[in-house]
């Protein structure tokens, strides 16, 4: 087989897309939806490949700004609209373009590369490992119960309309706000903000368009936002309507930097306590929160919630130093990495990381290995996730000095575990 591996240009746009809708079973996304994913591409990142005139594989990469363990943004590759035509399948050509790929991504300078995958074991064997996971949850409003905190009554609620662009932004500085605050979150490029908004009628499911509401102070000061959509149910003892939730986010704009700051608990728990009292409804669906999410500790009783936890988020060092050099530690560490990258092979070697909550040197050294793994299980650890002493516990990382282990999983960690607030 003679293939051809290069960039796209914008008129081979649609048979590329094609390419890539029917790797996903061949139904067409609505017009809206196909216009949005190519206002946002990057041809000089889009990888085609061809077999003559057909294009039979497809891989995109964008150029983001994630956010890491203290708070820096860090340029990130996000690759995404990966596939390979099923006539071409289990030939070689996803690791092409990942080679092509990653390359790249290392030539741009940027230290890291992300991913969410349509299926978890796909992408390990290139070097990324799972470093965030996300919860779902199918929650009985009818019979679990919400204690919130004191104040909450004096938060004001009102619906806002998504068309109207004073509440879009107001949404994006919340959204902004908590960026910094929870590592894997994506500052958004110009465009990204027509992600979230997203609403072809086709993909609702039956339930209605995206609909919002604003949590406020008593100045009017805006806390929060929730987004959310209402599908009504009837059943033979009535409404059974399920109420969707989208996306949440708060962020007091007085307080620097503030997770955990009262008015945004008061401001969390009103949004959720109005999302659980909605008449006719009886269930609410959480599609994505990340794995620490307050509501847990808001329930009366967990166990009817059905939390159940996925992978999300799929982490690449592609420049080791580099990236461990970009985030903070939350105590202070001096360990030298043996790491195995048998797939960007430059990561390979002794790296010595020494740092704290202030910043960090990572650099190259001939002195004696202290941890040993590879690249997939770093990147598991980095955004503080995922605990480099329970890797070790499934023999995915090993220790060579006694203490190091230890050292080095109480640095790694984050108070806040990290996610990613939608797909891309
Ligand atoms: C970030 C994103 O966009 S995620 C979306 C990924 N795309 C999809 O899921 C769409 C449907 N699937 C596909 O298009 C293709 O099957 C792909 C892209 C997943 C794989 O493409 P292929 O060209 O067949 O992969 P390739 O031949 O390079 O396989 C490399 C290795 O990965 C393994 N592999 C490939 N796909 C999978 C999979 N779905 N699950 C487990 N292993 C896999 C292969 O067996 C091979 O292993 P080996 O090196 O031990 O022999």
């Amino acid at each position: 087989m003679t293939t051809e591996l290069r960039t796209l240009s914008p008129a081979e746009w649609d048979g590329w897309y094609g390419t890539l809708e029917r790797a996903f079973g061949g139904l067409a996304e609505s017009a809206e939806e196909r216009a949005l994913w190519r206002d946002l591409a990057e041809f000089d990142r889009s990888l085609g490949v061809w077999d003559g005139e057909a294009c039979v594989g497809t891989a995109g990469a964008c150029s983001f700004r994630m956010s890491v363990p203290g708070g820096a943004l860090v340029p990130a590759a996000g690759v995404t609209m990966v596939s390979v035509a099923a006539t071409h399948r289990r030939r070689g050509v996803l690791t092409r373009m990942m080679r092509r790929q990653l390359d790249d991504v290392r030539e741009r300078g940027e230290a890291l590369a992300v991913l969410t995958a349509s299926e978890p074991a796909i992408y390990g064997r290139f070097g990324y490992g799972v470093g965030a996971f996300e919860t779902r949850a199918e929650i009985d409003t009818a019979r679990v119960h919400l204690a919130v905190p004191d104040g909450t009554d004096g938060v004001r609620l009102r619906y806002a309309p998504l068309d109207d662009e004073t509440v879009r932004q107001t949404c994006e500085e919340i959204y902004a706000r908590a960026v910094p605050g929870r590592p894997g979150m994506l500052a958004r490029q110009p465009g990204w903000e027509r992600v979230p908004l997203l609403d072809p009628e086709m993909d609702r499911g039956g339930a209605s368009a995206l609909q919002c509401v604003l949590a406020e102070d008593a100045d009017g000061t805006v806390l929060g936002f929730v987004r959310f959509r209402v599908q009504p149910q009837w059943g033979p003892a009535g409404a059974e309507g399920v109420v969707v939730l989208e996306d949440l986010e708060v962020a007091d704009p007085r307080v620097p930097r503030s997770p955990g700051a009262s008015k945004d608990a008061q401001a969390y728990a009103a949004l959720l306590r109005f999302l659980f009292g909605i008449d006719l409804t009886s269930a609410l669906r959480v599609r994505s929160r990340p794995v620490d999410d307050a509501w847990q500790h808001l329930v009366s009783d967990v166990r009817r919630c059905a939390p159940r936890q996925r992978d999300w988020l799929h982490v690449r060092l592609v420049d080791v130093g580099a990236a461990l050099e970009a985030r903070t530690y939350r105590t202070p560490v001096d360990v030298v990495f043996e790491v195995q990258d048998a797939f960007c092979p430059w990561n390979e070697g002794r790296w010595r990381l020494v740092g704290d909550a202030k910043g960090a040197v990572c650099s190259r050294t001939a002195d004696p290995a202290e941890v040993a793994l590879s690249v997939r299980e770093l990147g598991a650890a980095y955004l503080g996730g995922v605990p480099l002493v329970s890797l070790a516990a499934a023999g995915r990382v090993r220790e060579l000095r006694e203490g190091a282990l230890a050292e080095a999983t109480v640095a790694f960690g984050s108070d806040v575990a990290p996610w990613l607030p939608h797909g891309f």
